[in-house]
């Protein structure tokens, strides 16, 4: 097609693609369309507009013919969670600091979003998890930290409601999770979703049609609509025109990036990522912090990484957990971290730095030659 002809296919940028009919959205109608949504008074304006342009960054690699769609998508993401931070905050099942004695707790004047006290858990007479306490607050970052089997994806896999914990008290979006039903662990599920270190895509069905799995799942999108949404996702994601490939055809990296794509479709508040810069090579690595942090920022995604990398932990944490022999060796901030004296936290540290990528390795003994 010439360049100057029009591709009959190509969305009106005069139309709102999330409501294809209507003009495109004005500052009144999406403020009165989110507020509509998400129950916010109208004179959220201000906050909306600010969204938009917090949002504006994480757009900026989406083609101009997609980028409407994501960034209104977004932005609902992004006002949504600043409510629900503000009803955790509220919250009053939020039972104060029982089980993190010690812990630092200078920014927990709002109650933690998600929250671990005296949890224990075993399998059979393997003990995993002793007494372990930790918090992550609305919009900030938690990253676990510690040897390979000291329950790093337990711990995760426990706050999803895949496992049970044996005793402890687990608060997820704010609630106290050990009496819902299935059915009303899966209504939190839909705020708090998890990006597995494999990606766990389903395997038979395309990229676009893993993503849009959660658009679907709403009812109340057309699929136009979905389409946008989905191309413009992956395309935020760095993985741009994926959608017609079987996961099976991706680089681990790109498996990964298409899941964050996939948790992002299902709107949610609170992100767990499994290890998301294991096996990837440290530029895909990278991206994938780059954008872990955006989200973080942009969206004010409340998010727990499992990580080795402790230059991700550095970028992107607000405080971290150290799990070692079953309990929270240590629970703080990144620089409360670094001035520990604690010995076995500072030999993990100094066993990191040993390994850390990008930096010279130890040098091997050579062998003799026989
Ligand atoms: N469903 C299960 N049944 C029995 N044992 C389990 C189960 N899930 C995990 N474990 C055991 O619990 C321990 C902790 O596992 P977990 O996967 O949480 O370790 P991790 O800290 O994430 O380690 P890594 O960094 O190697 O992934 C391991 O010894 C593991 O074998």
């Amino acid at each position: 097609m010439a360049a100057h002809e029009e591709d009959p296919n190509r969305p009106d940028p005069h139309q709102d693609p999330m409501h294809p009919g209507d003009p495109l959205t004005s500052d009144a109608q999406l403020e009165k369309r989110v507020a509509d949504t998400h129950g916010l008074p109208g004179d959220e304006m201000t906050a909306l507009e600010r969204m938009e342009a917090e949002i504006e960054p994480l757009v900026e690699n989406v083609s101009p013919d997609l980028a409407p769609a994501v960034e209104e998508f977004m932005a609902e993401t992004a006002l949504a969670n600043e409510a629900e931070s503000a009803a955790v905050a509220d919250d009053s099942q939020f039972s104060g600091t029982a089980g993190l004695e010690g812990a630092s707790f200078a920014t927990a004047e709002v109650g933690p979003y998600i929250s671990f006290q005296h949890v224990c858990k075993s399998f059979g007479d393997f003990v995993v998890l002793k007494d372990v306490s930790f918090f992550v607050n609305p919009g900030e970052t938690l990253c676990i930290l510690g040897r390979s089997g000291v329950g790093k994806s337990v711990s995760l896999q426990i706050i999803m409601g895949f496992l049970k914990p044996d005793s402890g008290t687990v608060l997820v979006a704010g609630q106290e999770i050990a009496g819902l039903t299935e059915r009303e662990m899966q209504q939190v599920r839909q705020k708090v979703t998890m990006v597995f270190q494999s990606g766990a895509l389903f395997d038979s069905i395309t990229v676009g049609e893993n993503v849009a799995f959660p658009l679907r799942e709403r009812g109340d999108m057309r699929e136009d609509q979905i389409l946008l949404v989905v191309r413009g996702l992956l395309e935020m994601v760095g993985v741009a025109g994926m959608e017609d490939h079987l996961p099976s055809d991706l680089s681990t990296g790109m498996k990964r990036s298409v899941a964050i794509a996939r948790a992002l479709a299902a709107q949610p508040s609170a992100v767990l990522y499994d290890e998301p810069t294991t096996m990837v090579d440290p530029l895909m690595g990278n991206l994938l912090c780059e954008l872990i942090q955006r989200l973080k920022t942009q969206l004010h995604l409340t998010s727990i990484v499992v990580t080795h990398d402790m230059r991700f932990a550095e970028k992107l944490a607000d405080r971290v957990v150290f799990l070692h022999e079953g309990r929270a060796r240590f629970f703080g901030t990144m620089e409360e971290m670094r001035a520990s004296d604690d010995p076995i936290l500072c030999e993990f540290l100094a066993m990191d730095e040993l390994v850390l990528p990008g930096r010279p390795m130890p040098e091997a003994p050579v062998e003799k030659a026989l």
